[in-house]
């Protein structure tokens, strides 16, 4: 049978999958692409690390040139993170013919337009399903599968992380502890920063937004909040009032452009969004023609990420990815089709809570400020204080309201003489 000799660069969670997959499995890639994907090369940086598969002699090397200038290499999966030194690896990569794979959103988030664009001058491709959502294939769906639709709105969980610790969080468990396990179980960035503050959510989003609204979002322009302030108690009166927190990317079409925003949302339980728990991920997709679907699987790991790149990797080995990369809207290819709207015209419900003194007229100081801002009351939540003295915890839901008209709200509250601490507020979606 013939072979197509592949390379791997970075050996970690996902590379030791990938790996694992090309090695063991060799079956089910020669059967999908009738030939062997030959695992010629995998570059580490440390040779002497353990690594989590086992690999035939000569393979492992620790000079990423050995696959740069090895010309029988014709697929590289690039399987480190962060920016440097990935960026000039897979552009010395491009130049030396090779067609990539790879996981890194960070990098294509950051460095797409001059990544994609150098792909196509010199001829090669790019394959990027594990970069958005791992396992669940939604660059092919979103790319190819609904491309005579025009998408309206795009709403995606797509932070394994944080969906794991919300879901620990929501079991009781402490936050510190669930992001300790998280790392354990290789979910996690590097640096798990970008994981719980919606910086690997925000990445993602604008990958998206370039592929199925032909937007040119950058990643660092999308208002993101994480779940890293998130307290135990907002979790708790979410889940009395029959709410569940998920960290939520948002792309919606409006009349004037495509709202974005990465935000923790309280989803009513019991919807199917808010039932994605553990490192899972979700993606709903609303579009004219097809009308609402929704993708739902394991949004990172090493083997649902793994599965993600091999079939990547078929898919390139046997030419397909060729074809489709030049149809897909990323970065300057084609010019933008959308801008983004103003977030501050966002509209939606809101969850506030606010720490007050239990004094008389406190309440109606709260909903006077809400009602100079234009914002309707739908529900008040309050528990009798347990000692004197003590602040009770005062949590609200309005109707519907924009961004602006809350945010503007919660400051003059947050500068009432009975107000302990700044008002916590999120978004609330049935
Ligand atoms: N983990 C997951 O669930 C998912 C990860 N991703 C993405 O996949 C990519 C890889 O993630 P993951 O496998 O978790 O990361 P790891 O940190 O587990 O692995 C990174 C690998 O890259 C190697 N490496 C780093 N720098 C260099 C260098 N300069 N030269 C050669 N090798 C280098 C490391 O070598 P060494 O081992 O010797 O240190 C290590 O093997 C990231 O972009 C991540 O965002 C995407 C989806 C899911
Ligand atoms: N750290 C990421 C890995 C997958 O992209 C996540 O937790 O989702
Ligand atoms: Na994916």
């Amino acid at each position: 049978m013939e072979k197509t000799k592949v390379g791997i660069i970075g050996l970690g969670t996902v590379g030791a999958g990938v790996a694992r997959l090309l090695l063991d499995h060799g079956d089910r890639t020669a059967r999908h692409a009738g030939r062997v994907l030959w695992l010629e090369k995998a570059v580490v940086r440390d040779l002497k690390k353990a690594r989590d598969c086992e690999l035939p002699s000569g393979i492992l090397t620790d000079n990423v040139d050995d696959v740069i200038n090895n010309p029988d290499i014709e697929v590289v999966a690039q399987l480190i993170g962060g920016i440097e030194p990935a960026r000039t690896i897979m552009l010395k990569l491009l130049k030396a013919g090779k067609d990539v794979v790879t996981a890194n959103k960070a990098l294509l988030a950051e460095h797409g337009a001059e990544i994609f664009d150098a792909a196509r001058e010199l001829g090669r491709s790019v394959a990027f399903e594990a970069s958005v959502a791992g396992g669940i294939p939604i660059i092919a769906n979103i790319g190819q599968c609904l491309s005579a639709n025009q998408v309206t709105s795009l709403h995606g969980i797509l932070n394994g992380t944080s969906n794991f610790i919300l879901s620990k969080m929501q079991d009781g468990d402490d936050y510190n502890t669930a992001v300790a396990e998280a790392q354990r179980l290789g979910y996690a960035e590097a640096d798990p920063t970008m994981d719980v503050d919606g910086t690997d959510a925000a990445q993602k989003l604008s990958i998206l937004a370039h592929l199925a609204f032909g937007a040119r979002a950058q990643w660092k322009d999308i208002p993101r909040t994480g779940i890293d302030k998130l307290q135990v108690a907002d979790v708790e009166y979410a889940s009395e009032m029959g709410y569940k927190i998920k960290l939520l990317a948002v792309a919606d079409l409006v009349d004037d452009g495509l709202e974005l925003h990465v935000s923790p949302t309280l989803l009513k339980a019991g919807s199917p969004m808010a039932e994605v728990n553990g490192p899972f991920n979700a993606v709903r997709v609303d579009a004219d023609a097809v009308g609402r679907l929704m993708f739902y699987g394991p949004g990172a790991g090493q083997m649902p990420t793994a599965s993600a790149v091999v079939a990547d990797m078929i898919d390139t080995a046997v030419g397909r990815t060729k074809l489709t990369f030049q149809t897909l809207e990323l970065w300057s290819n084609r010019p933008a089709r959308v801008s983004p709207a103003d977030y501050a015209g966002a509209r939606g419900r809101f969850y506030l809570r606010v720490n007050v003194d239990d004094h008389p007229g406190v309440l109606a100081q709260i909903t006077k400020a809400l009602g100079e801002s234009g914002i309707s009351i739908a529900s008040v939540l309050q528990h009798e204080s347990t000692s004197p003295g003590e602040p009770v915890a005062l949590v609200i839901m309005t109707h519907e309201t924009t961004e602006a008209a809350a945010a503007k709200a919660c400051q003059t509250i947050a500068s009432l003489e009975s107000v302990r601490t700044a008002p916590v507020r999120m978004w609330l979606r049935d």
